[in-house]
């Protein structure tokens, strides 16, 4: 793969404790990598380093062909970041905010502010202070800022905080906008699998500090687990019946009946006929598919058992 974006044996030591151990992972153009874990399981730290904010116990970041580090400055031109709670000049209204971010980003043409305001749906808000604004609005200004001078890679912490459902949606759909039609690679972390999984070309789990899954997104539904679900008049003698047959089967929390016995999954229509035969017709019969967050739970319950 010609990467954009490389981390080769990262680790990121605090003291005596280990808040990245030996990563390594590469992301190519356009490509939308979701970096998910839980709550300290080392997703911000592994993003600081890849932006030269932290610098690596062991191990080297690259964007492009170039190492993170000092001596290479001009990287950061091409890339957009958004690290945590986004600082923005609480005085300044957004618009304000936004055009000395373009001073700073060396960027000519002044329309770029009212092009991005318009990209993240400020420009109602526009002569607002930064210090008054929601907190959806106020990662809508992050956001603005990372994408200011139209970089060609973003690296975003969380970038779904505070949204509300809509927002979450308005900025998924900019985001495949930007990497389906603009070649803009991302890497973004979440602890929401359900939101990055809806987005990301491919996956990540970081779980205490190891990266230990990656997933490509046409692999996300054949992982996930499938169980036939079932309800009858008679639940006690339809479980019965569906032990007896072989299909191994329990009741769930509504009182249903769950197997996840593979014939059974693959060949519903049989089940139902064998009910039938059996003297329990089925009033309700379906084929559900394990949540992603249970997914992500099982990888992760399974590494430590
Ligand atoms: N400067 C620091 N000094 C000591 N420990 C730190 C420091 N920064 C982070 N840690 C620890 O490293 C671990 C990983 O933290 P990190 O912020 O990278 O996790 P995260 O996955 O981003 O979590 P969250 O979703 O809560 O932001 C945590 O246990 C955290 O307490």
């Amino acid at each position: 793969m010609n990467s954009v974006i490389r981390l080769s044996n990262v680790s990121k030591r605090y003291k005596k404790f280990l808040a990245v151990e030996n990563i390594s992972l590469e992301i190519g153009k356009g490509e939308i990598y979701g970096f998910i874990g839980l709550n300290g399981s080392g997703k911000t730290t592994t993003i600081k380093m890849l932006l030269g904010m932290v610098h690596p116990s062991q191990g080297d970041c690259y964007i492009g062909n170039q190492k993170v580090g000092l001596a290479n400055h001009d990287i950061w031109r091409k890339v957009g970041s958004l690290v945590e709670t986004p600082y923005a000049y609480p005085e300044l209204t957004v618009k304000e905010n936004l055009d000395v971010f373009r001073r700073l980003r060396g960027v000519l043409d002044s329309s770029s502010v009212h092009q991005v305001m318009d990209q993240l749906k400020l420009t109602a808000y526009a002569d607002r202070k930064a210090g008054k604004l929601s907190l959806g609005n106020a990662q809508r200004l992050g956001i603005a800022k990372a994408l200011l001078h139209k970089p060609e890679i973003l690296i975003l912490d969380e970038p779904s905080n505070g949204l509300d459902p809509t927002g979450i949606i308005e900025i998924r759909e900019l985001f495949q906008h930007l990497a389906s039609d603009m070649g803009v690679t991302i890497f973004m972390s979440s602890h929401l699998l359900s939101e990055v999984a809806k987005i990301s070309t491919r996956i990540g789990v970081i779980h205490q500090g190891q990266l230990i899954k990656e997933v490509k997104a046409d692999q996300f539904k054949s992982l996930l687990s499938k169980r036939l679900v079932v309800d009858a008049r008679n639940r006690e003698k339809a479980l019965g019946a569906m032990n007896r047959a072989g299909y191994s089967s329990v009741f769930n929390r509504k009182g249903e009946i769950e197997t996840t016995a593979e014939y059974a999954v693959q060949h519903p229509d049989d089940i139902s006929r064998y009910l039938v035969s059996e003297g329990v017709p089925p009033t309700h019969l379906a084929l559900e598919e394990e949540e992603l967050e249970a997914y992500f739970l099982r990888v992760i319950s399974k590494r430590e058992g």
